[in-house]
């Protein structure tokens, strides 16, 4: 085995096996990484590009330069917002009928998840349809310096998958040098009072440089048509608890998930309308800054071709600043097969968002 590849088995190898996922009780905040041994992102790179090395080059991305005039004394906060596709569902559901298979292959596409978190190094990470948590990114991304938070689905559909590794649910990472735990909430959200399958974890963070406090939060509401008004009670019951957990808009607050809603959806309006008075991150690469990119999401399936904006980043849009935000790949980087693909591993884009704080929050948060 050459060295790269036996480096490659040191680092990824030392995650759990697959069984351990089901013998998870279903919510564990992971064990603190100071008991694991550190990994140089630098080599884990490397060693993913070595699984990599028989794939097309990665794509390249730009941040766009959002500065407004407030300069800021401390770091920016990078966010990346990302659906990564459940395994299971991507091989044995959602039918992605111009993807091949072997693109789809765990051992590659894993590397190539990795490699896009590793390529923009964000400081907090909200992930969806995540269905590789305990035995791939909790070990990993806690050897790489990030606490870990997973709530699955109640009822997951990838359980429904032959050769599943268990649930898929929401995950949210944060780096622990820079931030301190001081809350953190599992929220089944309901609809109409009733319990629903759709989850969000919403956790208070304090900046260690700043001691500035804030609330993260990520979700993954109910997709298909036909479920508008359901995603739109879903919206204002995560809302609902956001409030409650940000003690009136008193903390700020970043948000996000994807909403499997196009902006011209009931729940969308619930956001961009809340007193919470938040603003949505991506309509400010558009020029007049109150558009949303054309797309988040842009697969193939038996029904069709499925082109659409789904996927947000919310934030106090009076106390935080929005830096920069990673630009969308375009039409002819995602080519005619649409996502996900050799170079793509998932159906959903990554949104990647550079957060200050204004030093003074004019008014209301
Ligand atoms: N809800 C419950 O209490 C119960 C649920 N179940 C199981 O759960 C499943 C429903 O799970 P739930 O998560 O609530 O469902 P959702 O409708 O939210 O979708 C589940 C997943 O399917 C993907 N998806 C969306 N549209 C399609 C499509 N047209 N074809 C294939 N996949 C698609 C979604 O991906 P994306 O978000 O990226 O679009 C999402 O990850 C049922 O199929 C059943 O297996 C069974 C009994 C009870
Ligand atoms: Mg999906």
């Amino acid at each position: 085995m050459g060295n790269g590849t036996s480096r490659l088995y040191s680092a990824l190898a030392k995650t759990l096996n697959s069984s351990a996922a089901s013998q998870h009780p279903e919510y564990l905040v992971s064990p603190d990484p100071e008991h694991l041994e550190p990994i140089d992102p630098k080599e884990l790179l490397e060693e993913c590009r070595a699984v990599l090395h028989t794939r097309p080059p990665r794509f390249q991305r730009d941040f766009v330069d959002l500065r407004t005039d407030c300069p800021s004394s401390h770091p920016p906060i990078r966010v990346m917002q990302w659906n990564i596709l459940a395994q299971a569902l991507g091989e044995g559901k959602d039918n992605f009928v111009q993807c091949p298979v072997e693109a789809l292959k765990w051992e590659e596409r894993k590397c190539l998840i990795l490699e896009e978190i590793l390529a923009y190094q964000p400081d907090i990470l909200c992930l969806q349809e995540v269905d590789h948590y305990f035995d791939t990114f909790q070990p990993l991304l806690s050897r790489l310096g990030y606490q870990g938070t997973f709530f699955p689905k109640p009822w997951s559909p990838c359980l429904d998958v032959e050769h599943n590794n268990g649930p898929d649910g929401c995950a949210l990472f944060f780096l622990q040098n820079r931030f301190k735990l001081v809350n953190s909430a599992n929220i089944r959200l309901t609809a109409m009072t009733l319990k629903t399958n759709q989850v969000a974890i919403a956790q208070t963070l304090e900046c260690k440089e700043s001691s500035r406090q804030f609330c993260i939060a990520v979700t993954h509401l109910k997709a298909r048509t036909g479920w508008e008004r359901f995603r739109s009670a879903q919206g204002c019951d995560l809302l609902q608890n956001l409030q409650n957990i940000t003690q009136g808009a008193k903390i700020p607050l970043i948000v996000c998930g994807d909403f499997n809603a196009e902006p011209t959806e009931e729940v969308y309006k619930h956001f961009a309308s809340s007193s919470l008075n938040l603003n949505s991150a991506y309509k400010l690469l558009s020029a007049d800054g109150q558009s949303e990119p054309p797309y988040t999401t842009w697969k193939i399936r038996t029904s069709g071709e499925c082109r659409h904006t789904l996927d947000y980043i919310w934030y106090s849009k009076h106390a935080l600043s929005v830096r920069s935000a990673l630009d969308l790949l375009t039409e002819e980087q995602i080519g005619p097969n649409r996502l996900p693909s050799f170079n793509y591993p998932s159906d959903h884009l990554s949104l990647v968002c550079d957060f200050s704080f204004n030093e003074e929050p004019d008014g209301l948060l």
